[in-house]
């Protein structure tokens, strides 16, 4: 099966945004992961629709929208105007999380859920069909740089089996503290996207380090 190297924009320089998108589209990534905060949802503020239209008018891949904001429903029109193609809500964040997810793909995105690294994974056994991308956080969501929560492998291998319990075509993505030191047993434990920000950003040779961790889940 495919797997997905989804450099996280937040990481970047915002002054040289466009030579860090070009330095994404020339390398061996699959993905743009856009982390979207509000300030009430997690205690950051990140960036908004005029940002995200910035990165689309360059990005040549999929743009992966982690939205960490409160009620998004109001909003889902608007992400797929300025270009999402994946877009990722919050279970805590959403009172009908069902109908959002058919909103989403209604307006012709396909449909992620993240969960909190204190949210089990059976919460999502009523919907796991309907979900195309489940989003393991492996930090608190809010801020880069954070150190990886090891309680996530056990959590993608029981998203693994209730996929495969329930016959569901879902990819499982993990974002926060992912490295060239643990992206392997990431990908062994069923991990089919994987989102770095400052591990590739904040590298002496960004374009290199994302060819390095593509290379090691690449067979
Ligand atoms: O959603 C988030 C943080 O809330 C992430 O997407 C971070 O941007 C990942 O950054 P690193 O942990 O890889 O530095
Ligand atoms: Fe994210």
């Amino acid at each position: 099966m495919t797997k997905y190297i989804a450099p996280s924009i937040l990481a970047a320089d915002f002054a040289n945004l466009q030579r860090d998108i070009e330095m994404v589209n020339n390398s061996k990534a699959d993905w743009f992961h856009i982390d979207v905060m509000d300030g009430v949802f997690v205690p950051n503020i990140s960036f908004g629709m005029p940002v995200i239209s910035a990165i689309k008018k360059h990005a040549t891949k999929t743009m992966d929208v982690h939205l960490m904001i409160v009620d998004p429903d109001r909003y889902i029109e608007d992400f797929k105007k300025v270009g999402a193609d994946i877009l990722t809500v919050h279970y805590e964040a959403c009172t009908h999380l069902h109908r959002t997810i058919q909103a989403i793909k209604a307006a012709g995105m396909k449909a992620g859920v993240s969960l909190n690294p204190h949210t089990p994974v059976a919460v999502l056994e009523d919907v796991i069909k309907d979900i195309d991308v489940v989003l393991i956080m492996s930090v608190n969501p809010g801020f880069g740089g954070q150190s990886f929560i090891e309680n996530t492998y056990k959590k993608v291998q029981q998203l693994k089996a209730l996929i495969e319990f329930s016959e569901a075509e879902t990819l499982i993505e993990v974002d926060g503290g992912v490295t060239n030191q643990n992206i392997e047993q990431l990908l062994e434990a069923g991990v089919d996207a994987f989102v770095a920000g400052s591990f590739v950003f904040k590298s002496e040779n960004p374009s290199e380090t994302i060819n390095e961790l593509k290379s090691l889940i690449s067979f």
